[in-house]
């Protein structure tokens, strides 16, 4: 018989966060895509791709990560795999999706910038128009490449700026600190956008004190090192800093051995606001439905820790706040139905 928490999840409405749409890429559409561009794969089957899903850190999943992106070359490929996300989103009850994008691993290729954008925003608003799904999408730049680089990426991105609601800062952490992008992230506060950055997934806690300081991030994407510093939890917890946690994501490139001592329930008590996500789903074997009932069942999380969880993910958005209210009131009442069926 299923865990009657795992029907409280199901049912909740929920946010999404921290999703890469490279990173939604199924086997089975690469190799489609591989076929139609004709762009070689180093794989014979689908079989083979998932196989190869064995990562030792962050670095060996990047790497097949962006050799994976390689197939994407025309706007209604951006379409689709935006569209078979957001389908399955929407399976999971994800009303809101605040969506990452990296333009430079397709610029660096010679697609056009325009031709990305397109096809991303182009199935968004289908999701808005079938289905009521809110999105936001967040241009995050690769910081193993340089700054002057991101600039110019941003250049391309300006005749779309409408388009784009914040900015991010993704890839290989260890040796590029969120330091290095102070002016690129200046100068996108300064277009009136929110930015986010990754920090503290495989990088320390100056890291995570950098990207707030430096970059005035308004969430944290994982930051699940920073309870290495006490001094840092108050600050985050104080300001309800959101830290967006991706728990499969931390198994499979090791940043955690186990999910039974993943520190998600440690940062719920401490009073952060930790929120659930996806990351790259693809290939960490699990959307957001599943990371939550992977969570609950190894952290035994009750029914008011998913709720405070999903709420977060509310609370975290850049949601109207007048929106926020009737997402956080329809949590409370899908609880109250819930338990009175307990
Ligand atoms: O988890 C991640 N970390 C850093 N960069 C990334 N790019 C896609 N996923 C990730
Ligand atoms: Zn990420």
């Amino acid at each position: 018989m299923p865990h009657s928490v795992d029907e409280l999840i199901a049912r909740l409405p929920k946010t999404e966060l921290h999703l890469h749409i490279e990173g939604t890429l199924e086997p089975e559409l690469m190799f489609a895509l591989a076929q139609k561009n004709a762009v070689a794969l180093p794989y014979a089957s689908v079989e083979e791709v998932r196989a190869a899903y064995d990562f030792s850190n962050l670095q060996s999943f990047l790497d097949l990560y962006y050799a994976g992106a390689g197939v994407l070359l025309t706007e209604d490929d951006f379409f689709d795999l935006a569209w078979a996300y957001l389908e399955r989103a929407h399976g999971d009850r994800i009303v809101h999706a605040e969506i990452f994008f990296d333009p430079q691993t397709h610029t660096a290729r010679g697609v056009p910038y325009a031709t990305v954008h397109r096809g991303l925003c182009r199935a968004l608003a289908k999701a808005q128009q079938q289905w009521g799904m809110s999105s936001r999408l967040i241009l995050s730049f690769l910081r193993h490449l340089s700054e002057d680089d991101g600039f110019a990426v941003l250049d391309e991105a300006l005749p779309f700026i409408d388009e784009i609601d914040g900015f991010g800062l993704d890839s290989s952490e260890l040796g590029h600190p969120p330091e290095k992008f102070a002016r690129l992230f200046a100068r996108c506060r300064e277009l009136g956008k929110p930015v986010v950055a990754h920090a503290g997934e495989e990088g320390p806690p100056d890291y995570v004190w950098q990207a707030l300081e430096g970059l005035q991030v308004c969430r944290i994407d994982h930051g699940v090192r920073s309870l290495e510093d006490a001094a840092l939890v108050a600050r985050l917890a104080q300001a309800r800093m959101p830290l967006t946690v991706c728990p499969l994501s931390n198994l499979k490139l090791k940043v955690v051995d186990d999910l039974a001592v993943h520190p998600l329930k440690k940062m719920l008590d401490a009073g952060l606001c930790a929120l659930v996500n996806s990351d790259d789903p693809a290939y960490f074997g699990g959307y957001l439905g599943e990371n939550l009932l992977a969570c609950r069942q190894a952290l035994d999380l009750s029914a008011d820790d998913v709720v405070q969880l999903v709420k977060n993910g509310f609370e975290a958005s850049w949601l109207p706040s007048a929106q926020k209210a009737c997402w956080l009131a329809e949590c409370d009442a899908v609880l109250a139905a819930w338990e009175n069926e307990a």
